[in-house]
């Protein structure tokens, strides 16, 4: 599924009415509909006494409908408007005029103390106060309304986005509504997938509202979900060698857990041969808890990373490889950052940088943009603002656009990690993956991550269309580590054993006739 950004949706509602005369009111009905249809879904509306609470934009024209359509199917709508109706206009005052004409309950505050007894003896809340139009951070009697609903306890639900959120980054604007369910019109916006706006809104469904597919699935829209990968299938004549060869280079003195992890996902995930070249004297620990991994030592600094020495024969060895990840626990130590940065544009196979690797590259990125076989960089917060020179707060701002403006200039995908990660291509795509949760924000989980992209290229796959299938895996199989074992004391060893289940989750999702997984990460359509 596509998701739009605010400038994108206006765009699209434009074209909708210019192009094919689905005009506003149209539009309107149909999200107010849809809004009507997921309300009454989860109660019987007969009597029921529902606060809709409306600012004086097309959001709020949006609440309006609702209204009437609570009061056409028998409840008892109780509308309240934060500003001077008389701002409402076109489709917006429309509706306006036919609930004031219907005689509903309406009245305009512009205090929020006088909402208590509403939000007391009210059975739900729609909030329809702010949708994208929401321009600055929310302050006054807004602020205190927006509080006041979330402070009710009431069943809450937002047309469009929670209101207070920002539609192009998920950030709050000052204060936000905490919504239940939330009914996106056209397609979701960026705000209502990113945390923590994601976060706020609850439950998300999507209404196209009657877009035709040619707007909604338009090739012109660049951000879209990540989907569940499409696994090559096993070929079952095939030896280690047909999945793949990935040499990691990791590892140094006291980092033994982000080379084992690294190179064991690359097994875990359905890779072929783990080649992990790492520091002489940590291979004993490293294979001793991953016999299956093939090892060569590689000779030392003085602070136990690996040497520059070893530059030539790295290149030899990495020569005949389907992918080379370099990076997990190098350590920062400059012999060895060095060497990285020497590597990166000699090293003919396709490549993906991660921690102490992207941290050497981030002094230098013309050895990132040399490159013409693929790279990959999985980058957390941190070291993207390393990449980019940038602060988190400025990535954090508007993070799709920096994601995007950095894999196009540096010719790489990039994974920024996080909840719900991003991945940027190098023609300026991004899709927003779902899987995953808060448990594995544990120490571990990217060196996992890098092995499971790996094993992706391995089984067949592209290094692009891995770096996005591997990132939903390693997220599917947090999940399921979670559904057992609960978030709280997760840790990348637990990613790391569910990898084959999720491997096979989706492998049969494909072919079962009831798709389990797929609804959980898919995006529930609402017809109007
Ligand atoms: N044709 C369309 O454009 C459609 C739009 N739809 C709805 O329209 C919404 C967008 O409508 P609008 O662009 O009118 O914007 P909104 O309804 O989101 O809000 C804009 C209004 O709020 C004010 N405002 C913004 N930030 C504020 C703040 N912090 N404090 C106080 N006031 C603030 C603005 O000055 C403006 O009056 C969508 O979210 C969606 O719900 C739907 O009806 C479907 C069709
Ligand atoms: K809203």
């Amino acid at each position: 599924m596509k998701i739009s950004n605010v400038n994108e949706m206006r765009r699209m509602d434009q074209k909708a009415v210019q192009h094919y005369g689905i005009v506003e009111e149209m539009l309107m009905e149909n999200a107010g509909l849809a809004a009507y249809r997921v309300l009454s879904a989860s109660m019987n509306m007969a009597g029921k006494r529902i606060l809709v609470v409306c600012g004086i934009g097309n959001n709020g024209g949006d609440g309006l409908v609702v209204a009437r359509k609570i009061h056409s199917g028998g409840g008892d709508p109780r509308v309240i408007i934060l500003s001077d109706p008389a701002g409402y206009k076109g489709a917006a005052g429309t509706n306006f005029s036919i609930i004031s004409r219907l005689g509903l309950n309406v009245r305009v505050i512009d205090d929020a103390g006088s909402l208590h007894d509403d939000l007391c003896c009210c059975d739900a809340v729609v909030d329809a106060i702010f949708g994208t139009g929401l321009t600055r951070p929310v302050e006054g009697h807004y602020r205190e309304v927006i509080q006041r609903i979330n402070r009710s306890g009431k069943p809450v639900l937002s047309l469009d986005i929670p209101s207070g959120v920002a539609g192009d980054t998920g950030r709050i604007m000052g204060e936000a509504v905490r919504a239940g369910d939330t009914v996106t019109f056209g397609l979701p916006k960026v705000g209502n997938l990113l945390y923590p706006g994601y976060d706020q809104g609850g439950r998300l469904h999507v209404s196209h509202i009657s877009f035709p597919p040619a707007l909604y699935q338009s090739e012109a829209l660049t951000i879209a979900l990540n989907d569940m990968p499409n696994l090559p299938s096993r070929d079952p004549v095939a030896h280690k060698g047909s999945f793949g060869n990935a040499l990691f280079i990791a590892g140094a003195a006291a980092y033994f857990g982000a080379p084992y992890f690294s190179a064991s996902a690359f097994l875990k995930a359905g890779g072929g041969y783990a080649r992990l070249a790492a520091p002489r004297s940590i291979i004993p620990v490293v294979a001793q808890k991953a016999s299956e991994i093939v090892f060569h030592p590689q000779v030392e600094t003085a602070s136990g990373s690996i040497a520059s020495t070893n530059e030539t024969a790295l290149r030899e060895l990495a020569r005949p490889m389907d992918m080379v990840v370099m990076g997990p626990g190098l350590s920062l130590d400059r012999e060895t950052q060095a060497l990285v940065r020497a590597l990166t544009p000699a090293l003919g196979a396709p490549l993906l940088l991660d921690g102490d690797g992207i941290t050497a590259v981030a002094e230098d990125l013309d050895g990132v943009r040399q490159r013409k076989p693929p790279t990959i960089l999985t980058p957390h917060l941190g070291e993207m603002a390393r990449l980019t020179g940038k602060t988190i707060d400025t990535i954090s701002a508007d993070p799709i656009e920096m994601l995007r403006r950095t894999a196009m200039d540096l010719g790489a995908v990039i994974v920024l990690k996080g909840p719900h990660s991003l991945i940027g291509f190098p023609d300026g795509r991004v899709r927003i993956n779902m899987s995953g949760n808060a448990g594995m924000a544990t120490a571990g989980s990217g060196d996992v991550l890098t092995g499971t992209i790996a094993a992706l290229v391995g089984l067949g796959m592209s290094p692009e269309a891995a770096a996005a299938g591997g990132t939903f895996l390693h997220g599917m199989a947090g999940d399921l580590a979670a559904d057992q074992k609960g978030q709280d004391g997760m840790t990348a060893r637990d990613i790391l054993d569910f990898l084959p289940m999720a491997l096979k989750a989706v492998r049969e999702e494909k072919t079962s006739s009831q798709p389990f997984y797929g609804d959980r990460y898919r995006i529930p359509v609402v017809d109007a």
